[in-house]
């Protein structure tokens, strides 16, 4: 059956979870530890995709419980893959203490969803449900055809859906992938944990996308609570991920009060840039990769 990725229930008295199916909360209960919170988005009957910076090396998929938003049921989690060459630590030596170059995990649910108003998948690149819903596509689209119809070159406008106590809200950015590229990227040294880069090549490696500042207008920020969900583009009445939320220069959650600095700026993983490991781990999922 074709799965219909990326459509949501548009009808303005829809739940939040119906507007935005593919919203999952994820929670890590470490023993002992006490509970972390992040994002992410469904892409196929078992597989949910987030960040790998969520996860410790030595943490258990039994750990782990995804929420649709259901009130019912949570889901279990039967296995965890951080992309390969995901390593925080990798430039420590280099006095970066965090580093979220490939920051990407997807989790394999033990049951399989069932697809409903309420979950649904969003549609990744490079897959037959992107090419039917971007429509104007036909049967020989390539993969190349996403990329261009989705990462126009200049500003993209895109969203996030930031969780509040239950409520999910929008909030709509503009992803710098032209002329203001390098000013937002050169932003990422005004991170507390960057202050003494040398270099912002070294941090903000081709893996990323750059949303946040206020050129051409002010961009909402995330929070760290929003990571490893998606960064997505509305195209057509159907909705696109084209980025993973992974890290930013300003909490915005931290200092509710506090007006987000011009610089505040965040960061996304880029799907275009892993579609190999993507495609491999997604295999048996029927995403049908061009
Ligand atoms: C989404 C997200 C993740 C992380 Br991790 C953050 N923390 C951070 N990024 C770099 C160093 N530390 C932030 C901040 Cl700050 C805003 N949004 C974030």
């Amino acid at each position: 059956t074709l799965s219909m990725c990326g459509l949501g229930w548009e009808f303005e008295k829809a739940e939040d979870h119906q507007k935005n199916p593919w919203h999952v909360s994820i929670k890590i209960a470490r023993p002992g530890k006490g509970l972390e919170s992040c994002k992410g988005a469904l892409v196929s009957e078992y597989f949910v995709l987030t960040a790998a910076h969520c996860f410790n090396i030595d943490d258990r998929a039994h750990w782990i419980t995804v929420d649709m938003g259901k009130a019912t049921s949570v889901n279990r989690v039967a296995g965890l893959w951080s992309h390969p060459q995901y390593n925080i630590g990798k430039l420590k030596g280099a006095g970066i203490p965090e580093f979220y170059d490939y920051d990407v995990a997807l989790l394999k649910l033990t049951q399989k969803v069932k697809f409903s108003f309420d979950s649904r998948p969003i549609c990744l690149p490079c897959t037959e449900g992107t090419t039917r819903a971007l429509r104007k596509a036909h049967p020989q689209t390539t993969c190349n055809d996403h990329k261009r119809l989705l990462l126009t070159v200049g500003e993209i406008p895109a969203l996030f859906v930031h969780e509040d106590r239950k409520k999910l809200e929008r909030k709509h950015v503009n992803i710098k992938n032209g002329v203001k590229r390098s000013a937002c990227e050169a932003d990422a040294k005004k991170a507390p944990i960057y202050v003494n880069v040398t270099d912002v090549k070294q941090v903000v490696t081709p893996r990323f996308l750059c949303t946040g500042g206020i050129d051409p207008v002010v961009d909402p920020n995330t929070c760290k609570g929003d990571s490893g969900g998606p960064l997505i583009i509305p195209k057509g009445k159907r909705f696109f991920q084209v980025g993973v939320i992974s890290w930013g220069v300003f909490d915005v959650c931290k200092q509710p009060k506090r007006k987000a600095p011009a610089y505040a700026r965040d960061f996304h993983l880029n799907l275009f840039t892993v579609l190999p490991w993507l495609r491999e781990k997604l295999a048996e999922e029927g995403l049908g990769f061009i």
